[in-house]
C-alpha cells in the first residue's frame, strides 16, 4: 500500500477529490495532509476523512522539518495540490520522480513565479486565449519545469471571465488528477 502525502495551501477541493478517490483503495492511502497555512480549509477537509494533518512554516520547511515529517510517516509520494511555496531542492531530491504537481494552465505557457491561482486565469483571459487547461507534472527544483505527465484542455470564448475559466479548469482537475496519480504509482 503506497502512502501519499498531500501538500496544499488553501481550499483543498483537489485534495478532497484525491481523498475520496483513495478512500477504499487497495493501492494507496492518503497518510497525511500538510499545509503552510494553519487556517487553510484543506485541513478541515482532511479531518472529514480522518486523515492526519500537519502544519509548518516556510522557515520550517526550508530547515528540513517537513522532510523529517514525511520520512517519519514513511511517505512514498508527495502530491502538490494548490501548494504555493517553492519546494526546496533537498525535498525534491528526496522524492525523485515521486513528487507531482497540478498547474491550472497548459504549460509551458503561464507558468513560473507569480503564476498561481487566479493570477493564471487572469493572464489567460488577458491574452484572449481560445483554450486553457491543466498540466500535471513531476516536480523539480524550479517552478513548473518538471516532466509533464498529463495535460487536458478546454475551449474558451470571449464571454469567459477569470472566474468562469477557473470553474472550467477546476472541473478538469477534479476529473483527472486522482486518476493520473493512481496511474503513476
Ligand atoms: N520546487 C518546486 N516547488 C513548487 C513547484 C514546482 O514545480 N517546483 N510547483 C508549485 C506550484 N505552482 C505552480 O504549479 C506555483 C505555486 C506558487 C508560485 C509562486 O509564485 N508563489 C509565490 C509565493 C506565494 C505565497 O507565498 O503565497 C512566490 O514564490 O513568490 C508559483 C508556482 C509549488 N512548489
Ligand atoms: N501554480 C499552482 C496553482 O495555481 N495551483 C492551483 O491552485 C488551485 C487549488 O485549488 P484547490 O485548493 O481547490 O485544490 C488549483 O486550481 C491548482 O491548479
Amino acid at each position: 500500500m503506497k502512502r501519499l502525502a498531500i501538500l496544499a495551501s488553501g481550499s483543498g477541493s483537489n485534495a478532497e477529490k484525491i481523498m475520496e478517490h483513495f478512500q477504499n483503495s487497495e493501492i494507496a492511502e492518503i497518510a497525511l495532509v500538510a499545509s503552510n497555512k494553519a487556517d487553510a480549509f484543506v485541513l478541515e477537509r482532511a479531518k472529514k476523512f480522518d486523515v492526519p494533518t500537519f502544519t509548518f512554516s516556510r522557515k520550517e520547511m526550508d530547515a528540513g522539518v517537513l522532510l523529517q515529517k514525511l520520512q517519519q510517516e514513511n511517505i512514498d509520494w508527495v502530491i502538490l495540490a494548490g501548494f504555493l511555496l517553492k519546494i526546496p531542492v533537498e525535498l525534491t531530491r528526496a522524492f525523485p520522480d515521486r513528487m507531482v504537481n497540478i498547474h491550472p494552465a497548459l504549460l509551458p505557457k503561464y507558468g513560473g513565479k507569480g503564476m498561481y491561482g487566479s493570477f493564471v486565469h487572469e493572464a489567460v483571459k488577458a491574452a484572449g486565449e481560445a483554450e486553457t487547461g491543466i498540466t500535471i507534472h513531476l516536480v523539480n527544483e524550479n517552478y513548473d519545469e518538471g516532466r509533464i505527465v498529463f495535460q487536458a484542455s478546454t475551449p474558451l470564448t470571449s464571454d469567459d471571465t477569470p472566474d468562469s475559466i477557473a470553474e472550467k479548469v477546476h472541473a478538469l482537475e477534479h476529473k483527472h488528477f486522482p486518476e493520473v496519480i493512481e496511474g503513476l504509482l
